[in-house]
């Protein structure tokens, strides 16, 4: 029990007036007062689960599988030296095998899995830190499109960190508030995810403050930011797509009430459809209108509100605006794409890069194959990825080439042992044991996982990390751990 958490009188007031009959207060209070359980996601564009789970036997960890989440696991760590040490400093989490993310966080991409499997574009609409944007790129296998949106530009640059060390591929990320998406992206989303900013009602347990600053009309002042938020997403949302609606809260306001503002003003045209056959046990937090609404509880979680929606038929948007300004990118020419796509082949034994080759001044980017209809309607911090800098004699390649395509290369990959990879997260250089031969750049792996380049040089590789992403951190040795 964590003493410390604050939960003030009138909240526990508040949340009475519609706690659901089956639940009992005291049960949700003492709920809120016990530590989370750890919890983390594989990442299949990184590693399979089964991959995973051998590397955490190696580690003594114990697994239990999220009942909504194919590659999600609650952890628990044994072993005496790691009980002070952060998930965030081992292996696998710098390797980018594995997210560390709550288990209710997980469920939003889960309830648009099934049409995000079947559709291109997807729109998320408010992402840093990027737990959810990397978990439905992985869903989507990094192809389509995936829009990533933030308005915070501190929380912007974590969710890029985030992007690449996960190896996703197919996002593009833009810094606006998300009210704009309905008028400048009318209709070209298939799959919209809205985790809304929201009261944060439902982390209490894993952040004893979260409650501080509590009140009525705090929750009322962002319901209404996420009614702005969830009319836009409407208008984004081609006809025949589906908008997932979230928070991590628990007061009716912010979730039901904004679910009942969006069917009062497009009812004729969007319709809920029903999460409780999400997995077996939904049905535990299913509400009347098929809507999940997780009490920390439940499942043991963190609180959290989900509703699904279909988008029947069009509505016009009053409201329409066009971007203004050319588009800074031009295709990358096709002599130059066929020695690139060479260089590729010989040195890392790579065949294809799956989208567009593109120039932007001196930096060469891949776009994803079907950016074309939606890259000109607002302007983007970013797009796809960078794959390198154009010089004279070719393309000094870029750190995200490795990490995104780095599984695919057959040839020229190191991997490192976890004191070279303490050396290169470090922005140090590798030493060899044995001076190589081997010349060029060369993509350098932790647990499997492709983390960035180096460049051989006789008895050591030199670090390429970009600066930004050296860290000054230990990493979490195979021999700490065992
Ligand atoms: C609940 S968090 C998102 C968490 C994220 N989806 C994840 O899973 O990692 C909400 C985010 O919305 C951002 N935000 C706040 N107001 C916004 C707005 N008007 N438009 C877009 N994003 C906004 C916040 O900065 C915050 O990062």
């Amino acid at each position: 029990m964590d003493a410390n958490t604050f939960i003030p009188e009138h909240f526990i007031d508040d949340v009475k007036t519609y706690l659901p009959a089956h639940l009992d207060i005291d049960d949700f209070i003492n709920a809120c007062r016990r530590p989370l359980r750890k919890s983390i996601r594989v990442n299949t564009l990184k590693i399979s689960v089964t991959e995973f789970k051998q590397y955490a036997k190696q580690k003594n960890w114990l697994l239990t599988p999220i009942p909504w989440c194919e590659e999600g696991f609650w952890l628990e760590r044994p072993a005496a030296e790691e009980q002070n040490l952060a998930l965030g400093n081992t292996d696998l989490h710098l390797s980018g095998a594995m997210y560390v993310q709550e288990a209710s966080s997980m469920l939003p991409p889960i309830a648009l899995k099934q049409s995000i499997e079947h559709t291109n574009y997807v729109l998320d609409m408010a992402s840093a830190p990027g737990s959810k944007t990397s978990q439905l790129a992985a869903l989507m296998n990094n192809q389509g499109v995936l829009v990533a949106n933030e308005l915070s530009s501190s929380r912007l640059k974590v969710l890029s960190a985030t992007l690449k060390r996960m190896g996703v591929g197919n996002c593009a990320l833009s810094h606006f508030d998300g009210v704009i998406f309905g008028n400048y992206m009318f209709e070209c989303f298939d799959s919209i995810l809205l985790d809304a900013p929201c009261s944060g009602e439902g982390t209490v347990r894993k952040d004893a403050d979260a409650l501080k600053n509590w009140s009525i009309d705090s929750n009322i002042e962002i319901a209404q930011v996420q009614k702005d938020l969830i009319k836009s997403a409407f208008y984004a949302l081609k006809p025949g797509g589906t908008l997932v609606y979230s928070t991590c809260t628990l007061t009716p306001l912010e979730n039901q009430h904004v679910c009942d503002f969006l069917l009062s003003e497009f009812g004729d045209c969007i319709i809920p459809e029903s999460l409780s056959d999400l997995f077996p046990g939904a049905s535990k937090a299913t509400t009347p209108e098929g809507y999940l609404h997780v009490w920390p509880q439940t499942f043991d979680s963190e609180g959290f509100f989900i509703a699904k929606f279909k988008k029947q038929a069009s509505s016009d948007n009053p409201n329409l605006k066009v971007k203004k300004g050319a588009f800074p990118f031009q295709q990358f020419e096709s002599k130059k794409s066929a020695v690139f796509m060479q260089t590729l082949k010989q040195q890392f034994g790579l065949n294809t890069l799956p989208g567009i080759l593109m120039q932007r001044d001196k930096e060469l980017w891949l776009f994803p194959q079907e950016f074309e209809a939606v890259q000109n309607k607002i302007k983007y911090a970013r797009l796809g990825i960078q794959l390198g800098a154009i010089h004279n004699n070719g393309v000094r390649l870029a750190h995200e080439f490795a990490t995104a395509f780095g599984k695919q290369c057959k040839s020229n990959v190191l991997p490192l042992t976890d004191t070279q990879a303490n050396d290169y997260f470090q922005g140090k250089d590798i030493r060899l044991a044995d001076v190589s031969q081997n010349t060029g750049e060369v993509i350098l792996t932790l647990c499997g996982c492709p983390i960035g380049l180096g460049k051989w040089q006789k008895n050591k590789v030199k670090n390429s990390l970009p600066r930004d992403l050296v860290q000054n951190t230990q990493l979490i040795t195979w021999a700490q751990s065992n």
